[in-house]
């Protein structure tokens, strides 16, 4: 591409109106965009990809269908993946934190990993993909056709403020990503043992929209069509890092009884449960409504686009014996208590959807009523915006909900969710498999590798997995560089 054209405002605008990028709201010119890009576009792989992965989108929301996929762990299992028929991969921050980071110190998934980490393993990933495509190209195998897989990656909350997001979409356009979803979570405060009654933080919601403006910005600067996944923490958010917004005082809790102490001097779990079961928390508005039930309207009318302390002032002029308290529940770290739920996350992405593709409330376990508010509350507003859902755990593995498991695509997609995904899934599948194989080498020797492990490999034409295939046939490679290379003359 011509330099000229490249830095051209005019040709941003008319990029603007593509189909692609026509519905996205952007709060920036495309003369800021111009004057950020580099002299030259380095985004072929990515582009290429997303482009691939928005047609797989379109095309199941036409076919009111639902994309499915797992988490991709290595190399090999990007391979099986797509020899069995998956059309995309996901590469989870958590199964990255699992089984390597780069800083090398696997552990819990507490997204406190450097940010280069999810990026560097869709680089692994998306080169293997290369790799095998190369390969069964050159050796006619017939297996050239096996399609590169879309990545869509973990940006978690971009680690960090605007600069370091940027940093890190340009990491993911380099790697070859297609698709990544950032959140509104705050970076590595994931408390696994439920202490302090705490579940997932959120920012408030300007905070997480300039993330999502940020990254969009550079994919704008790099001429990127990789797909900006929107997903918000607030259905299971507790606490929330500042009251600031207008747009979070329906979700922020106050509580409606004066104690003697606040929150931060109740002492353990259950002496903390009982602070708030005495408080009484509610939100600033149900806490007029039932104590001022006549002067409700009055003060909602007046409130509008009010925070929680503008509102608070205004509250108290139309009653000054009116008690609510946002300060007594803050936690130590200076948290606000947060009502979080279905309604908080519809509020999110009802804005986010204006700058992301899709978007997404992530919830760790499936629930119809839930997928179905979300879905009605974000397709009331922004009809056909593409959406997504996770499921992560809460299998029963007593059968009991098998035929229900069953039915979960098609009603995800019946209600407009293009892309569902498991999370842990891929981690799961290698464990097992391992577990099967590595069981039968260790009970039953050089046999059991051949009766249990090889040979069914073998049958099953599992490339990927073959050393075979890594040796001889991906070897050839090599060795035709080496028969091009000759003597050096
Ligand atoms: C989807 C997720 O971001 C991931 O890293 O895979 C995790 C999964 C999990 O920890 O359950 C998340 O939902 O935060
Ligand atoms: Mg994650």
């Amino acid at each position: 591409m011509a330099s000229e054209y490249w830095l051209a405002p005019s040709s941003i605008e008319q990029w603007w109106s593509s189909p692609s990028q026509k519905d996205i709201k952007r709060p920036y010119s495309t003369d800021t965009v111009a004057s950020l890009r580099d002299v030259f576009p380095e985004n072929h792989h990515s582009n290429a990809m997303a482009l691939k992965l928005r047609n797989i989108f379109e095309k199941v929301q036409n076919d009111k269908l639902v994309n499915l996929t797992t988490s991709v762990i290595d190399p090999v299992t990007a391979q099986v993946m797509a020899e069995v028929g998956f059309e995309t991969l996901y590469v989870s921050g958590g199964m990255s934190a699992n089984t390597d980071t780069a800083t090398d110190d696997p552990g819990p998934d507490l997204a406190d990993y450097t940010y280069d980490t999810v990026p560097k393993k869709v680089t692994t990933i998306y080169r293997s993909q290369l790799l095998h495509s190369r390969t069964a190209r050159v050796n006619g195998t017939g297996k050239h056709d096996l399609p590169l897989l879309p990545i869509i990656a973990d940006a978690d909350s971009g680690h960090g403020q605007h600069t370091a997001i940027m940093k890190l979409v340009k990491l993911f356009v380099q790697s070859g990503v297609s698709g990544f979803h950032l959140d509104d979570l705050v970076s590595g405060v994931k408390r696994h043992d439920g202490k302090d009654g705490l579940s997932s933080v959120i920012v408030p919601s300007n905070e997480y929209l300039k993330r999502l403006v940020a990254a969009k910005l550079q994919l704008d600067i790099m001429g990127s069509e990789v797909v900006l996944i929107a997903r918000t923490d607030a259905e299971t958010a507790t606490h929330i890092t500042s009251t600031i917004d207008h747009r979070d005082r329906p979700f922020i809790l106050g509580a409606t009884v004066e104690l003697p102490h606040h929150y931060i001097h109740a002492e353990g779990n259950s002496g903390k449960d009982e602070w708030k079961r005495e408080a009484k928390l509610s939100t600033l508005d149900e806490a007029f409504k039932n104590s001022n039930p006549d002067l409700y309207d009055n003060f909602s009318n007046q409130t509008k686009d009010l925070n929680v302390s503008e509102a608070l002032s205004a509250a108290r002029k139309l009653d000054p014996s009116f008690y609510w308290n946002y300060e007594s529940p803050r936690t130590s770290e200076g948290w606000y208590a947060y009502k979080g739920g279905v309604e908080a996350a519809i509020s999110r992405a009802t804005f986010a959807a204006n700058i992301s593709d899709m978007v997404w409330a992530c919830a760790h376990f499936y629930n119809s009523d839930v997928a179905e508010r979300f879905s009605k509350g974000v397709q009331n507003v922004h009809p056909g915006k593409w959406m997504a859902y996770n499921i992560t755990g809460g299998f029963p593995q007593d059968g009991s909900a098998d035929n229900e498991i069953k039915t979960i695509p098609s009603k995800l997609a019946s209600l407009g969710y293009v892309w569902l995904f498991l999370p842990i899934g891929g981690l799961t599948a290698v464990g097992l498999g391992s577990k099967l194989a590595m069981r039968a080498i260790k009970d039953e020797g050089l046999y059991g590798y051949l009766s249990q492990v090889s040979r069914p490999a073998a049958a099953h034409h599992a490339d990927g997995t073959s050393p075979e295939w890594w040796w001889k046939i991906m070897g050839k490679l090599a060795d035709d560089a080496a028969d091009a290379i000759g003597q050096g003359s």
